[in-house]
């Protein structure tokens, strides 16, 4: 049987999809919080939010993600960071999950990647479970319901949770797969509960076909001044780092928190929901995202709650630290209807720095963005990726390693190319440590990150007065307002200023080192950036 709305000519059946228990195309959020209530996939919270706990996979599995390598990408994709399979490989894995599906239940999802029509694309979700449906929902961006009827899917996502992969069949690590085909135009998933997946799985795609396009896809959040979408400001920066949190800002209007483009007709978000960490959430300091953890239909994964009162403890990450809760952009009240932003006025790339040493906010030249933007420093902070248990120092090229299937230089030139046509004025922001490293010192106060990225983004900071950073290079701001002047230089903020200074020039060398593979393919001036 098939329930719901769907285009009467591309039903599963004619995708060879076949034999499959009831088949749900396109519920919405109500129908789909009730069939996973009837299936036993979660509970239901306060406010209607409906709330799920994802078994031994609570992140991403980036070692488990493969491309296949087919002719037509064969040249085109870094295998250093993308894993192969062979299509002889997929072809296998593709077969033996049509067979695991045989007879269960799937919930089909038509949904779109990408705010600007013209540089859209079309996905199909077919998923085992009632929840990733309702999740990947609040995530992409909707068709018209009536265009559902006529909607054809460039690319299909088939996710399912309880088929387990075998590495020597399917060429692949574990028995957990993402595998990613572009000449049959499918993405599989298997043996992973996390719901991240899917949405990073779309990520990857536009991030492979967009460059072709002169597009630059970015592992960003997005905002803009009220009234005024010219003035738009994008926030770099890996997992962990503050995108979702820093772009909620009530000053300004919510464009998106994680993945966007930017095309010669400004930026646009990829995504119509945001996923946002609720590990120590409160209502004082991002008041915006707690509020959504008790809206109808929020998903909220991975967290400890009160079995009498529902109520979330946002303390509690015996889950794991990558609590999540995943709501439509709407959900936050000043997001923008379209989605859609100018070219950005202000880059910021946020690194969330554990050893303490990089100053809360620096200004950059074009080609110290760029050394940074390929740099890519942060550290990891513990959950988003399993195994991951406390913050560990990384270069993840482009903010985003995980999720570029082609080589750095291609993001890096167009990024540099749109800095230069648009004249973008560029920070770098740890919001990691002050104070001292992590276990010394103390995670830099929001309060103290939001009033800095306040002046930069309103014009104030320009006019203030900077020092060279005598590690990097860059300018740093001696006073802001709102923020006290010692926390502007780290190494005033440090008890130990030989400890300060030992692991400042460890970090230097640790930059140089990782750049030392980026040299033979960038210019001279970028060059001169790399310090060390
Ligand atoms: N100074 C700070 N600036 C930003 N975030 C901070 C700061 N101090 C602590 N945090 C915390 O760090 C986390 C930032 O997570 P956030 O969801 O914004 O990351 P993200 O960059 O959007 O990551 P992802 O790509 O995984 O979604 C939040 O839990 C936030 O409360
Ligand atoms: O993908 C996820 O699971 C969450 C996320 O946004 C990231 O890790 O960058
Ligand atoms: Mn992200």
């Amino acid at each position: 049987m098939t329930f719901g709305r769907v285009n009467p000519g591309f039903r599963l059946e004619d995708q060879q999809i076949n034999g499959l228990g009831n088949v749900y195309y396109n519920l919405t959020e109500p129908a789909l919080i009730e069939a996973a209530l009837k299936r036993g996939e979660g509970t239901l919270g306060n406010g209607g939010a409906f709330l799920v706990t994802t078994g031994k996979f609570t992140g991403r599995s980036p070692k488990d993600k493969h491309v296949v390598k087919t002719d037509s990408v064969a040249d085109t994709i870094w295998w250093d960071n993308n894993a192969p399979m062979t299509p002889e490989g997929f072809d296998a894995l593709y077969a033996d999950m049509l067979e695991h599906m045989k007879g269960r239940e799937y919930f089909v999802q038509d949904l779109t990647g990408g705010a600007d029509p013209k540089h859209s694309i079309d996905v199909r979700f077919v998923q085992e479970l009632a929840w990733h449906n309702l999740f990947i929902r609040h995530m992409m961006r909707r068709p018209e319901r009536e265009d559902l009827e006529t909607f054809i899917a460039d690319f299909t996502v088939i996710n399912c949770p309880s088929f387990k992969a075998d590495p020597k069949k399917h060429n692949c690590r574990s028995e957990t797969v993402i595998a990613m085909n572009f000449d049959r135009k499918l993405i599989l998933i298997g043996g992973t509960e996390y719901a991240g997946e899917n949405k990073k799985s779309i990520f990857s795609l536009l991030n492979y076909l967009l460059p072709e396009k002169g597009i630059m896809p970015m592992h960003c959040s997005a905002n803009h001044a009220v009234g005024n979408p010219v003035d738009t400001a994008i926030f770099f920066g890996l997992s962990g780092t503050g995108k979702t949190t820093l772009s909620a800002d009530p000053n300004r209007v919510l464009i998106g928190d994680d993945e966007h483009g930017w095309s010669d007709r400004g930026t646009f978000n990829f995504e119509g929901g945001c996923y946002a960490k609720t590990i120590n959430l409160s209502a004082e300091a991002e008041p915006e995202i707690y509020a959504t953890t008790e809206k109808f239909g929020t998903v909220i994964e991975n967290m400890v709650f009160d079995p009498e009162t529902f109520e979330l403890d946002f303390k509690d990450d015996s889950l794991t630290a990558n609590m999540r809760c995943a709501y439509p952009l709407d959900y936050i009240s000043n997001a923008s209807t379209t989605a859609l932003g100018g070219h950005p006025k202000n880059i910021i790339m946020l690194t969330c720095d554990a050893f303490g040493v990089l100053p809360p906010i620096s200004r950059l030249t074009p080609a110290q963005a760029m050394y940074h933007f390929l740099s890519g420093f942060t550290s990891k902070v513990a959950g988003t990726e399993r195994g991951v248990t406390e913050p560990e120092p990384t270069f993840s090229t482009c903010f985003g390693a995980p999720f570029m299937p082609r080589r750095p230089e291609v993001y890096g030139n167009l990024l540099r190319e749109k800095i230069a046509s648009h004249g973008a004025t560029c920070w770098l922001v740890n919001t990691g440590w002050t104070g001292g490293a992590y276990g010394s010192g103390q995670r830099m106060p929001i309060k103290a990150t939001r009033a800095l990225l306040t002046a930069a983004l309103d014009g104030s900071l320009a006019e203030a007065e900077f020092r060279k950073d005598p590690n990097f290079g860059f300018e740093v701001p001696v006073k802001v307002e709102g923020v006290p002047d010692m926390l502007l230089d780290p190494r005033r903020t440090w008890n130990d200023k030989d400890a300060y200074d030992a692991q400042a020039t460890k970090l230097v060398q640790m930059f140089a080192d990782n750049f030392a593979q980026y040299v033979p393919y960038i210019d001279d001036d970028v060059k001169a950036a790399a310090i060390g």
